[in-house]
């Protein structure tokens, strides 16, 4: 029924290509063009006023509530100004009862094109007056692979009739290109989740240049998407979990510190609010053992976090109420650790100070009440912690906050690094984490049989030749074995590495792979260092030079914790560096050997400060080269990894992946020794990847990235279905790390980096189109 035109071919024209007559294409008004209101006011002012007006002073890129709220909504306008739905010929209609009787008159009427829409340079609207048939009729005419996406795979005709607001509908212009097609489908499924039935829609917005467009998604609304807050009413949502899948994980679980009443009683409180929601409320015990965290496998739950209190300012009611934190992407519901601190810089960014440092207040509770930063707040991750950033994160709040200048900062601070340093002492340097020999640390943390919260088949081909071995189906052998009637050591020191490798960040990972609890790793011992020193600096300016311990009754000084830092220095040195290649390679403390398997965390000693500038130099010029692929570095080189076989499948934590933290921490390691050029560079690699990804994939931003590929970075299929790229329609949230990297990696980009990265000039060619003295602003 939809009059599509020819399909044409696809391209993304620069931004400054001019279009034809009658046709919008992708970025018409130019990258940096957002409309002016007080322009557009006064251009409109000139003409007499047509029914668009009640939208004409609205920002075309307000966010969603505004934009799609009442105010723009023609059905609740005044009389004089609602729209004479008779005269409303979108081509999006025109298979209506009503457009059906006057299906001739409409045709021909829809046959000419709106000039003065074409004319005009601002403040060009469309109108839509039925945003479910216009959803069902581009989805029908675009969709043809049927993912609920436009994206450059699918085959149609890539072109859409749209009546223009100018002429109520009356007339249309032609929308083409699959990026603004996509953004016509974005902006229509979140004008039918805001019950919106009809809408004016800037032309700005579908055609925002897509580096705006994300930014302005990632500040605006992402964050938004991926936040939560425990309050009486949500916690049924949250404390589903979408991961487990027993009889026993059908009714949502809290697990309560056995020495937090007030959150106990909150809990009930909720409960009964809604018994129906059958919210089960546990005290955990005192003393949480492995043996304990097992017996919980069936019967998961989430781990009460950090609340505070509010007071009702009407009626004196006191209440508890979640600090805020974000989640890392759409499955998940609760707080994890290493994405947290590395949203926690995007999210400053963006000037969401509240939620990183609830988050923070939410690790202070973590290390009071369960012994550590929790891999997740749930019962299964009870055992296991995630790479440490605690000091850094709150250093970067407290500045935010107002530094030595503000008392409250003081006191969040100091909080902040007493909890790091009882982390630091009772997690991370001590039995098991430490080795005492080497004096370094090692991800090894506690627990009994098979991680519970990975996909049922995960670790079928390990299993198999026990449950071959034993005659019985695999689902017996995972059984027998976590009740521990199967007896296998082979397969106790699988699960050991393998909970390490969770801990690690890095799950999973062929460096890691059946070794990973004996590995003094480049990952953490850095971040330890960073630690040492970030302690160091705080006892001496915010201690006065002596912190009394209250957990152990140790009292140190600023020239303690840096000689913690050296000696580990001097460690990480003698066990890992290797000249040759220019490599911190990993360190088995069981083997007594250097590995020599060639990982992006390297880099990660230049983070923490703890490489020399000779160490770095020779970073830069031997291993850097091995690991910079097109689209940013890769987590690992082909070579360490080794070949892949049917027995041998792809690690997500491998080559060809890249990784948002590798990419952060890079970064900002680089510069701080002087190569701020190069991660310019590596930057902009980065961001166009995922720039690309966003133009062609219906706004697809994922967890990881396959960063040798040109086309489909994003089509990543290794191990778990985290990658968040099975939205319908429109993606809500990104991915939380990968948000930050982006609003981190723009920081290097100048105007003309920026520009290149709104028309998805890939690097090679952007970077050989530069001028010599340009050229070094990348290292070239
Ligand atoms: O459920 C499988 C695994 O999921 C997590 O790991 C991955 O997602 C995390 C959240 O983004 C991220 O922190 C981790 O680096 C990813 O590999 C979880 O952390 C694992 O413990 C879990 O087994
Ligand atoms: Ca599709």
């Amino acid at each position: 029924m939809v009059e599509f035109l020819p399909k044409v071919t696809e391209i993304n024209p620069p931004p400054d290509v001019d279009n034809d007559e009658g046709e919008v294409e992708p970025f018409s008004n130019g990258p940096e063009q957002r409309p002016l209101k007080e322009e557009g006011q006064q251009g409109t002012r000139r003409h007499h006023r047509r029914l668009s007006s009640m939208h004409e002073y609205l920002d075309p890129f307000s966010n969603a509530d505004v934009y799609y709220g009442p105010v723009t909504d023609p059905r609740k306008q005044p009389k004089p100004h609602r729209l004479n739905r008779t005269r409303t010929m979108s081509v999006f209609n025109k298979v209506s009862d009503f457009k059906n009787d006057m299906k001739d008159y409409s045709l021909k009427r829809r046959g000419s094109e709106d000039d003065s829409f074409l004319s005009s340079q601002r403040n060009r609207r469309f109108f839509i007056d039925n945003v479910d048939m216009a959803l069902d009729e581009l989805l029908a005419s675009e969709d043809t692979d049927r993912n609920y996406q436009i994206t450059i795979e699918d085959t149609g005709p890539k072109v859409i009739k749209v009546g223009t607001a100018n002429s109520n509908g009356f007339k249309h212009v032609n929308i083409r290109g699959t990026y603004m097609l996509s953004n016509l489908l974005q902006e229509l499924t979140i004008a039918k989740s805001f019950g919106r039935h009809q809408i004016f829609l800037d032309e700005a917005r579908i055609n925002e240049n897509p580096v705006n467009r994300l930014s302005r998604l990632i500040t605006n609304q992402f964050w938004n998407s991926l936040t939560r807050r425990v309050d009486l009413y949500n916690i049924i949502e949250i404390a589903h979990d979408s991961k487990i899948d027993t009889p026993g994980a059908k009714n949502p679980r809290i697990y309560v510190p056995y020495n937090c009443p007030d959150q106990y009683e909150f809990y009930i409180q909720a409960s009964q609010m809604n018994p129906s929601l059958k919210l089960e409320v546990e005290y955990l015990p005192k003393h949480i053992t492995p043996e304990y965290v097992k017996s919980l496998n069936d019967t998961p739950g989430l781990l009460a976090l950090a609340m505070e209190e509010h007071v009702n300012p009407s009626t004196g009611e006191r209440s508890l109420v979640g600090y805020p934190y974000a989640v890392p992407g759409g499955r998940f519901n609760e707080l994890y650790g290493w994405d947290s601190y590395l949203m926690a810089l995007g999210l400053l960014e963006s000037n969401k100070v509240d939620i990183a440092r609830g988050m923070v207040e939410h690790f202070i509770f973590e290390i009071d009440h369960y012994g550590k930063i929790l891999n997740a707040n749930r019962s299964y991750y009870l055992c296991r912690s995630q790479p440490p950033f605690l000091t850094d994160m709150a250093l970067l709040i407290f500045e935010r906050i107002g530094g030595k200048n503000n008392p409250n900062a003081i006191q969040f601070l100091k909080r902040a690094f007493r909890a790091a340093i009882k982390e630091y002492k009772e997690v991370w340097t001590s039995s098991p984490r430490l080795d005492p020999i080497t004096g370094l640390s090692c991800y090894h943390p506690d627990g009994i049989g098979i991680p519970p919260e990975t996909e049922p088949a995960h670790f079928d081909t390990i299993l198999l030749p026990y449950a071959e071995k034993y005659n019985v189906s695999l689902e017996k052998l995972r059984e027998l074995y976590n009740e521990g009637i199967i007896k296998e050591p082979k397969l106790d020191a699988f699960f050991l590495h393998d909970r390490a490798v969770r801990e690690s960040g890095h799950d999973t990972t062929y460096r890691f792979e059946g070794v990973c609890a004996y590995l003094a790793t480049i990952d953490l011992n850095s971040l330890l260092y960073k630690y040492e020193i970030d302690i160091a600096n705080v006892i001496e300016e915010y201690f006065d030079d002596e912190y009394k311990d209250e957990n152990d009754g140790t009292v140190t000084d600023s020239e303690h914790w840096r000689k913690l830092a050296k000696t580990r220095k001097d460690n990480i040195n003698k066990y890992m560096w290797d000249e040759k290649s220019g490599f911190f390679f990993d360190y088995n403390i069981k083997l007594k050997c250097r590995t020599s398997y060639e990982s992006a965390t390297t880099f990660w000693s230049l983070w923490a400060g703890l490489a020399t500038n000779e160490q770095a130099k020779i970073t830069v010029e031997k291993a850097l080269p091995q690991l910079e692929m097109l689209g940013g570095l890769v987590a690992c080189t082909e070579k360490s990894r080794g070949p892949l076989s049917m027995d041998r499948p792809i690690r997500q934590w491998d080559y060809p992946c890249g990784w948002a933290p590798h990419q952060i921490l890079a970064w900002k390691g680089l510069s701080a020794y002087g190569y701020e050029q190069i991660a310019t560079r590596l930057a902009y690699r980065w961001l166009y990847m995922i720039t690309k990804s966003f133009v062609d994939y219906n706004g697809m931003v994922v967890e990881k990235y396959d960063v040798t590929r040109g086309t489909d970075p994003h089509r990543v299929d290794a191990e778990y279905g985290n990658q968040g790229a099975d939205f319908k329609g429109v993606a809500t949230e990104g991915f939380g790390w990968v948000n930050s990297s982006y609003l981190l990696g723009l920081k290097y980009m100048n105007n003309h980096a920026r520009r290149a990265l709104g028309a998805c000039s890939p690097p090679l060619p952007f970077f050989n189109s530069l001028k010599p003295s340009e050229k070094k602003l990348y290292y070239l």
